[in-house]
């Protein structure tokens, strides 16, 4: 079995990240609630889909998937507010038009108040620059905040984990039914960071690895229903404990993967290279290949290097084709080298061959 690298967490797709892709020897991009689909109507349409479909085959870039619709289409899903069954209704349009496009994968998260950071500039090795989150600090508020997925007012109540649980069931119920009609695939994400304190007045709930089996079992063994392993967030857990859990009891039903790693675990971790964090890639990488991992990884947000423009807050293409990247990239690919997980299976070469 071959696992497959595909550049991921784009924002802004253009032909500069194109060409960084072509360059980096890669075939399939996966885009994180891209410009491209800025979804006016509540929904993503057929049209803006095709269109975006269009230009990646014109770049000859499969699309591995998207993560994550613009937080207007979402926001009351996740709050459990009145309102939500005509943004179900909106997400199942989404659904239908992604299977229509031939785009097969989705992925989400289900936190109200989104990912935290308490600095987003801390200092990594050699003085990168790296986000990092400390539980003392969250009192000053979100360092994410102004990131387009950060919701810019304060609930207006608390959310209790109980509420995000049946929140979390509601959606399913409501959407995989269409999502297995149509051969469309919903992977969560966990929850970043996965702490159990309420952070900006919402429960965290898939915060460990019971948890993560507990969204399994509500899925109800559905075919349409996986995860988003990022890495990084289970690190920040327990780190490779947590990890080898999550691989073990999830295998197949792991639909992708975010490769990144931090040092630390919660309440207090920061972002890292690869290979200097908790756990050891290559031997995650095995763990994912014997455990039946049939997805692609992507390299997720990544430390900034000398010269590069950020790590995470600005979205453009050129602070994204950065050399922090380059290098989560190609790290990843000599690890699958050297574990001779790499042979192309000659469905996708690369676009100059
Ligand atoms: O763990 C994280 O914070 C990252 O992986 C997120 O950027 C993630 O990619 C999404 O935004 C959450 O779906």
């Amino acid at each position: 079995m071959t696992i497959r690298l595909s550049l991921g967490h784009i924002d802004k797709y253009d032909s500069h990240v194109a060409t960084f892709a072509h360059q980096l020897g890669l075939t399939g991009v996966q885009l994180h609630t891209p410009d491209l689909l800025p979804g006016t109507d509540g929904f993503w349409s057929l049209a803006e889909l095709r269109a975006l479909r269009e230009r990646c085959d014109a770049d000859r870039l499969a699309i591995d998937g998207l993560e994550n619709v613009p937080l207007a289409h979402f926001w009351k899903i996740q709050r459990g507010l009145p309102g939500r069954d005509e943004q179900i209704e909106n997400y199942r349009k989404t659904i239908r038009n992604l299977a229509a496009v031939g785009i097969d994968l989705l992925g989400y998260n289900f936190l109200a108040t989104y990912v935290w950071r308490t600095d987003m500039a801390a200092k990594g090795r050699g003085g990168a620059k790296v986000t990092a989150f400390d539980l003392a600090d969250v009192h000053r508020g979100n360092a994410l905040a102004g990131y387009r997925l950060t919701p810019g007012q304060p609930l207006d109540e608390p959310i209790t984990a109980d509420q995000m649980w049946a929140n979390h069931q509601y959606f399913l119920d409501a959407v995989l039914p269409v999502a297995e009609e149509v051969g469309v695939r919903l992977a969560l994400h966990p929850d970043d960071p996965p702490v159990n304190e309420p952070l900006g007045g919402a429960a965290r709930i898939f915060t460990s690895p019971a948890a993560i089996k507990q969204a399994h079992k509500q899925a109800g063994g559905s075919p349409s229903w996986g995860l988003n392993l990022c890495l990084g967030t289970v690190s920040e857990m327990a780190g490779e404990q947590s990890i080898n859990e999550v691989i073990d009891h999830m295998g197949p039903a792991i639909f992708y993967v975010h490769f990144r790693d931090v040092r630390g675990t919660v309440p207090r971790f920061s972002e890292c290279f690869l290979g200097e964090g908790n756990f050891n890639p290559a031997r995650v990488i095995r763990r994912l290949n014997d455990s039946g991992f049939d997805g692609f990884i992507i390299d997720d947000h990544v430390p900034a290097m000398i010269g590069d423009l950020d790590t995470w807050g600005d979205t453009s293409s050129e602070a994204y084709c950065s050399r922090g990247r380059a290098h989560a990239i190609g790290y990843l690919q000599g690890v699958l080298n050297g574990l001779a997980l790499d042979e192309p299976d000659g469905t996708r070469l690369p676009a100059d061959l």
